[in-house]
């Protein structure tokens, strides 16, 4: 008899138990984003049949265009996670502000809040490229039942209770972590069920691809332009392999099953980057160290970074330990 995959729920209820904080309602949570990744997975996968390609025609909060299925994933994330009751709060990166949920209802004992990144990559929508999801998740820090505030998301990454993403690719993928290593779940679409496929994922310590976009190389500060050169030195196991999908989700994936580094540096163009902190940033970072692997802003660790504002964006430097030290070495000398 061939090998049994787990099922996702299976895999839910049996690590249930490993959970400091275990009432179900974490499960429930998890259960929740595996049924809005199914109904995003479908739109996505039928994307150029139904007219749901293309602009929007709005911006968020953040000046940029709003592709059609940035937000019909934000529609069906907020909607699955309301209608289930399982969360006091929501912030995503279609939203200006965060989503309170039924803060005024004394009953409403729930105690976490979701960070999430709708849709991944959104300039690869049109062009069938992987695209994702990404989520976050902490425990509210104000009382349970008084209304939700600002303060429950400006949480230190090192806060989270769950992080984890979906990619919808050559095969649609969950992988999460509530802080006990990192699982991988394909979903098999006959069904639509998703079953353990990358259990106990790792980064390597080291690997041989880099991933930036190195069109704005010339805006990079000095140490990052040093570094990408290493990379590209033939020297010992040099030169590096570049590989830059466009899809944060998607390169980190790759990377962590094959070795790399991913970077969104800060440039003379963009100050501070361009990937948000709550929502992109401190999710990869913890699956990233759940997975041996190590995420940083180019000088500090990115989970102890204290947010101030929602959409705040960070440089990011993430992969295998080995590779992130690097960089980190000719960040420090410039
Ligand atoms: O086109 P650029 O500037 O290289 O940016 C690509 C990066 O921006 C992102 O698309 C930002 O995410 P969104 O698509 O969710 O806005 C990342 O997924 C990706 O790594
Ligand atoms: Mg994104
Ligand atoms: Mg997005």
């Amino acid at each position: 008899m061939g090998k049994i995959n787990k099922t996702l729920g299976e895999f839910i209820i049996e690590n249930q138990s490993s959970f400091q904080y275990t009432t179900g309602e974490l499960s429930k949570l998890i259960h929740a984003i595996r049924l809005a990744a199914k109904v995003v997975n479908h739109e996505v996968n039928k994307a150029g049949l139904v007219d749901i390609l293309g602009d929007a025609g709005d911006t968020n909060v953040q000046g940029e265009d709003q592709q059609k299925l940035d937000v019909l994933a934000n529609e069906k994330f907020i909607q699955t996670l309301k209608n289930r009751e399982i969360v006091c709060g929501i912030a995503s990166e279609e939203e200006d502000d965060f989503i309170a949920i039924n803060s005024n209802d004394e009953q409403h004992q729930n105690k976490y809040v979701v960070l999430i990144d709708p849709l991944d990559g959104s300039s690869n929508i049109d062009v069938n490229v992987s695209v994702g999801t990404i989520f976050s998740v902490y425990r509210r820090v104000t009382p349970v039942g008084t209304p939700v505030t600002l303060k429950d998301f400006l949480q230190p990454g090192k806060n989270q209770v769950a992080a984890g993403y979906v990619v919808y690719g050559t095969s649609t993928m969950l992988v999460y972590t509530t802080g006990d290593g990192v699982n991988g779940f394909t979903l098999n679409p006959a069904i639509g069920t998703f079953y353990l496929s990358h259990p106990n994922m790792q980064f390597p310590e080291t690997g041989k691809i880099y991933s930036v976009n190195e069109g704005n190389y010339i805006h990079f500060p000095q140490g990052v332009k040093d570094y990408i050169k290493y990379c590209q030195k033939e020297e010992e196991d040099r030169p590096y392999t570049s590989r830059y999908i466009g899809s944060l989700v998607s390169d980190f994936h790759r990377n962590m099953i094959k070795g790399g580094i991913y970077m969104y540096p800060k440039s003379s163009k963009a100050q501070k980057g361009k990937l948000r902190l709550l929502y992109e940033c401190n999710p990869m970072a913890f699956l990233a160290e759940q997975a041996n692997g190590k995420a940083v802003d180019g000088h500090q660790r990115i989970m102890d970074i204290q947010p101030t504002e929602l959409h705040e964006r960070v440089p990011f430097f993430c992969g295998s330990k080995k590779m992130v030290e690097k960089a980190e070495e000719f960040m420090a000398k410039s």
